[in-house]
């Protein structure tokens, strides 16, 4: 079923609709205000959690500066009145370029603990894509029963125990998710000072199991259920978490499901090239949020090369993305579909699934009055030539 091409305008309508009948917006406009908003709701120690990237986190901030550098032409007598964010991905249609990127821990950013079960009833409403993290708090079986018709992905962190990633992905086949997503970059967390601070690295472990405490490789391996014995659960996952993958792994993971495969942390265009040879269906070029490896690139700025080696392979992208304005310039750079992390993490820690659903129809509404006024009707017309460098 193609969905129809959503007037996201509308949400600016209906707030201001609101407004008229001496409705207070309960939900911040700007990124700055729902970060402050968060931040000011979630214990300090979320806070450093989400909030927090590596080193003196030069890297996360420069993910976001990147987008000051580059401006949206406008062009006139385009007649934009209707608009057509829909993007092709792996034979889907998405109603926009938008997707929430996977955040491991994600349960405790709401208040009641499931944080992963609220954004994917957010993912259902809005038409926005999750890609479910491994580490959640909730089973990915009960995740994905919260999706409706919306499209879900599973992002998979590979276990050192081949038998335990091949449950987790025939899982993940089985609960209807569309693609599996592997992360690259973060068979070990990099130098996080702000966690290192707080010191609470280790305790988010208790809340983001679920996947594992419910698998049946993973509790043929322990002792006693992790429920009697959770202790000696966590330091099974320990073990298993990291595994270092190679390129001579690639063969094994592209034979693990005939579901879309998409390798996500890929920044080098030779990297790109080869998972393209080695048969995956995408690429996913992000930092991860800054929070992996310091000193490096804004994601933005290597974004054009990786499309370029993709060579027509679908590329997902994050990584800094704060407004629609953003959304819409990476998508004239190249990206086919284009996450965010924080935001939408920010929004569940202000308001639960009502406060994901604002944070993403805001971006939306954002990115589709932004075409409408500078006058490009689809996502076609976005291209690199529609940006010139702020100098
Ligand atoms: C709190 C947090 C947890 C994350 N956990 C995961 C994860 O479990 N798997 C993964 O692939 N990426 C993870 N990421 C990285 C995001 O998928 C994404 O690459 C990043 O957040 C994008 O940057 P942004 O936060 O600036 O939008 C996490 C990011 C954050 C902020
Ligand atoms: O914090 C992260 O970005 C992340 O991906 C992660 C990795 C291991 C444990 C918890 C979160």
């Amino acid at each position: 079923m193609t969905p129809t091409p959503r007037p996201y305008k509308d949400y600016q309508d209906e707030i201001y609709l609101d407004g008229l009948r001496g409705v207070v917006p309960p939900y911040p406009m700007t990124y700055a205000e729902l970060e402050a908003r968060a931040q000011a709701a979630l214990p300090p120690s979320v806070v450093s959690y989400v909030a927090g990237g590596a080193g003196d986190e030069r890297t996360q901030d420069a993910n976001v500066t990147a987008f000051e550098r580059w401006g949206l032409m406008p062009r006139m007598f385009v007649g934009a009145d209707r608009r057509d964010l829909s993007v092709d991905l792996f034979g889907l249609t998405l109603p926009s370029p938008l997707f929430m990127a996977p955040i491991g821990v994600l349960g405790i950013c709401a208040q009641d603990g499931h944080g992963d079960l609220a954004t994917a009833r957010a993912a259902a409403r809005t038409g926005v894509p999750m890609i479910a993290s491994t580490l959640s708090a909730d089973p990915l079986e009960e995740v994905a029963a919260e999706f409706g018709e919306t499209p879900g992905f599973f992002q998979l962190y590979t276990p050192t125990d081949r038998e335990l990633a091949e449950s987790l992905v025939r899982r993940a086949e089985k609960s209807g998710f569309k693609a599996i997503v592997v992360t690259m970059d973060t068979w070990i967390t990099g130098w996080r000072p702000r966690d290192l601070s707080t010191a609470n690295f280790p305790q988010l472990r208790g809340h983001c199991l679920a996947n594992y405490f419910s698998d049946p490789v993973f509790r043929a391996q322990l002792p006693a259920g992790p429920e009697q014995d959770p202790q000696s659960a966590i330091l099974k996952w320990v073990q298993l978490f990291g595994n270092p993958l190679t390129w001579d792994d690639l063969p094994w993971l592209r034979s693990l499901t005939s579901l879309p495969l998409v390798v996500k942390g890929l920044c080098h265009p030779e990297d790109v090239r080869r998972a393209r040879d080695g048969g995956v269906d995408g690429v996913y070029c992000p930092n991860h949020g800054g929070r992996q490896a310091n000193g490096g690139l804004p994601a933005l700025d290597v974004l054009p090369d990786v499309v370029a080696a993709a060579e027509g392979l679908p590329v997902l992208f994050d990584s800094g993305v704060r407004s629609g304005a953003d959304v819409v310039k990476a998508v004239a750079l190249g990206a086919t579909a284009v996450g965010v992390g924080r935001p939408y993490a920010y929004g569940l820690g202000i308001g639960g699934a009502d406060g994901v659903t604002h944070v993403l129809r805001s971006l939306l509404a954002e990115a589709d009055l932004l075409m409408a006024v500078d006058g490009y009707p689809s996502l076609a017309d976005l291209t690199p030539d529609a940006l010139r460098r702020v100098l």
